[in-house]
């Protein structure tokens, strides 16, 4: 891993591998990470957030899983985040210092959402809580009102965040409120924030109002394809970076019809990568086979450009 580098590009959020009576599949991480690197060009994670199911998880497979990646990853990923949210904050500060201690590159807390914050800062209170258990490790907020239900906007949020939080190093931004970010994006200049975009169906568009790059689920297989859209986009090629964005939108915009969630993105990584992903864990459940063969006949369709 590369400490003080600042996240930029893409980072896949990982699913977290299960055998097929639904234990933890440590066994496979190691591979999982060469086929990042070698087959999709990615060479960030983003670890036991909503792709990887981490609030399904118990803290001792969180911690187990944290452990494989950052050791597996250590060698050949650029950056290994682990997400340590919870909706018991001791949980969420015991999931901090451990991330510390086994030397992750950052952590990410979203917004508790049982008992929610209503306000900027009651929200910056339970952040400043946790990142303050982990006081050398880059800090993200994890913005995803449409699975936290917590709306309090970034804009307002960043306000005077560095002075109650000074780990604080981004946003991974799961919104389709562009206004939010554009706005994170031109107030923040000094502070070299990262603004990772995390609604990989319409990632161009947060690129060209300032996003230093993406986390999601899609590039555990979109990854390569996706890296020839950022390239096409810094050239600037906008005619065939939106081409880019067309096709992998035409893959998401098929299969979301067909009901897209975490149980269907083990599947399409498991078919594509070969790794055999498993099951998700209750209340999600298996994607079917006839989602599978559709998905797969669909992504096998799609007639890519040449990419320079
Ligand atoms: C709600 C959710 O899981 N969002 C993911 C990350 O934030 C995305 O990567 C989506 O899986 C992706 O954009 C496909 O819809
Ligand atoms: C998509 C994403 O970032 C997550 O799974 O947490």
């Amino acid at each position: 891993m590369t400490p003080g580098k600042k996240l930029e590009g893409l980072v896949a959020a990982t699913v977290t591998p299960m055998t097929p009576d639904g234990q933890i599949n440590l066994s496979v991480i190691r591979k999982y990470v060469e086929y990042l690197v070698s087959e999709q060009n990615v060479k960030n994670v983003f670890v036991n957030g909503t792709t990887g199911e981490g609030l399904s998880l118990n803290i001792q497979e969180r911690k187990q899983l944290a452990e494989e990646w950052v050791c597996q990853g250590k060698e050949k990923l650029d950056h290994v985040i682990i997400h340590v949210g919870a909706l018991s904050l001791p949980e969420s500060q015991e999931l901090a210092r451990h991330a510390a201690a086994i030397g992750a590159s950052g952590i990410a807390v979203m917004a508790p959402f049982f008992f929610k914050p209503t306000n900027k800062d009651e929200l910056t209170a339970f952040l400043q809580k946790v990142a303050s258990e982990a006081p050398a490790v880059p800090f993200y907020y994890y913005h995803i009102p449409s699975l936290t239900g917590v709306k309090i906007r970034v804009e307002e949020l960043l306000g005077g965040i560095k002075e109650q939080i000074p780990t604080f190093q981004g946003v991974k931004f799961s919104d389709t409120d562009l206004l939010d970010l554009a706005q994170c994006i031109n107030k923040n200049e000094r502070e070299q924030f990262a603004f990772l975009y995390g609604v990989d169906e319409q990632l161009l568009s947060a690129l060209a109002i300032g996003a230093d790059g993406a986390v999601g689920s899609t590039y555990n297989y979109l990854g390569q394809k996706t890296n020839l859209m950022l390239q096409a986009f810094a050239k600037p090629d906008l005619a065939l970076a939106r081409k880019y964005q067309f096709l992998t939108g035409e893959f998401l915009n098929f299969v979301i019809k067909l009901g897209f969630g975490v149980a269907q993105t083990k599947a399409v990584i498991t078919f594509v990568s070969g790794i055999p992903m498993g099951p998700p864990r209750l209340p999600l459940v298996a994607a079917s086979e006839e989602f599978i063969v559709k998905a797969k006949a669909k992504l096998d369709s799609i007639v890519w450009p040449d990419g320079d």
